[in-house]
C-alpha cells in the first residue's frame, strides 16, 4: 500500500442543500487496498459524500480526486470513464425490478460496453457464482428474493466490470447476524483476492470489526475521528457516553467482547 498515491483524496469539501451547510471542510485520503467506512449519526451527511464520491453530488467548495482525477473539474465524458472504474452498491441492491438475477448482472456488462456481448452471459454467471448465488437463483425476480440474495445480486453487477474500488452504501443493513458475517466475509475475501479499494457506510459495529481497516467519523460538518478501531477504543475510554450513542446497530456483540 502507497501512502504517497492515494487512489482517492478528499480535499475541503463543502456540501449544502440551499442554505443548509451539510459538510464544512471535508479532508481524508483512502489508499490501495484499504477497506474505509464512513459513520456518523443519522443526518451527519454520510450518504451525501458518498453521492459526492460517485460523481452524483457536487461539492459547492474543495477538491475530490480519485485516480489522481480532479473529478468534478473534468468533462462530462471524462468523468464517465472515472465512473466506469468504481462499482457501487446501493442499500437496497437498486436492482431492476422487471429483469431476472442473471439479467441484472448483463445489463451492467452491457452498458459499459467491456465485453463482447457472447461472453456477458458467462461473465454474469461467474460473478453469481463467487457472491455465493447457485445457478437455481439465476431466472429469479427480485421480488422473489431474500435481502441477503438481492444485496448479492447487486454486489455480483457492482463487481462484474472489474471496478478497481467499490462504493457500498450500508451493505449489511437488514441482514440477519449470520447473513451479515458472510456478506463481511465477501467483502474481505474480494478485497484479498484483486487488492480492491472499498469505501462503505456502516452503523454496523462488525463489520467494521470484521472488515474495516480505518474509519472515519463525520460530525457537525466535519471529520470528528479518522483512524483505526484501535485508535478509537483508546479514544472512547475517554469519551464513553459520546461514543455510544453513535451506533444504533442491533450487532456488535464482537465488537464489545475482547476489547
Ligand atoms: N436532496 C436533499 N435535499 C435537501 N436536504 C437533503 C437532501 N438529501 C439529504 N438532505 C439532508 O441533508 C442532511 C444529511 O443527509 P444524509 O442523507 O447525507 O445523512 P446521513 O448521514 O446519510 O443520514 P442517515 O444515516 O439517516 O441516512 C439530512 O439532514 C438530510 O435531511
Amino acid at each position: 500500500m502507497s501512502a504517497q498515491n492515494p487512489l482517492i483524496q478528499v480535499e475541503g469539501v463543502y456540501n449544502a442543500y440551499g442554505d443548509r451547510l451539510i459538510h464544512r471542510g471535508v479532508s481524508f485520503e483512502v489508499q490501495k487496498g484499504e477497506v474505509l467506512a464512513i459513520l456518523g449519526g443519522s443526518g451527519s451527511g454520510k450518504s451525501t459524500l458518498l453521492r459526492s464520491l460517485i460523481l452524483l453530488n457536487r461539492p459547492i467548495k474543495g477538491t475530490i480526486k480519485i485516480f489522481g482525477e480532479d473529478i468534478w473539474k473534468l468533462k462530462e465524458s471524462q468523468r464517465h470513464k472515472i465512473f466506469q472504474r468504481i462499482g457501487v452498491l446501493f442499500q437496497f441492491g437498486a436492482l431492476y425490478s422487471s429483469l431476472s438475477v442473471l439479467e441484472n448482472v448483463g445489463i451492467m456488462l452491457e452498458e459499459h460496453g467491456f465485453y463482447p456481448p457472447r461472453n456477458i452471459v458467462e461473465i454474469s454467471k461467474m460473478w453469481l457464482d463467487r457472491v455465493g448465488l447457485s445457478k437455481e437463483t439465476y431466472e429469479l425476480y427480485p421480488y422473489e428474493l431474500s435481502g441477503g440474495m438481492k444485496k448479492r445480486v447487486g454486489l455480483a453487477r457492482a463487481m462484474a466490470t472489474n471496478p478497481e474500488i467499490l462504493f457500498l452504501d450500508e451493505p449489511t443493513s437488514g441482514l440477519d447476524p449470520y447473513s451479515a458475517d458472510k456478506f463481511d466475509e465477501l467483502i474481505i475475501s474480494l478485497k484479498e483476492s484483486l487488492h480492491l479499494s472499498v469505501v462503505m457506510i456502516t452503523h454496523d459495529l462488525d463489520s467494521i470489526k470484521n472488515a474495516v481497516d480505518r474509519f472515519i467519523m463525520l460530525k457537525d460538518g466535519l471529520i470528528d475521528f479518522d483512524g483505526t478501531l484501535q485508535d478509537f477504543i483508546r479514544r472512547a475510554h475517554d469519551r464513553p457516553l459520546e461514543e455510544g450513542n453513535l451506533f444504533n446497530s442491533t450487532r456488535g456483540e464482537k465488537f464489545w467482547k475482547g476489547m
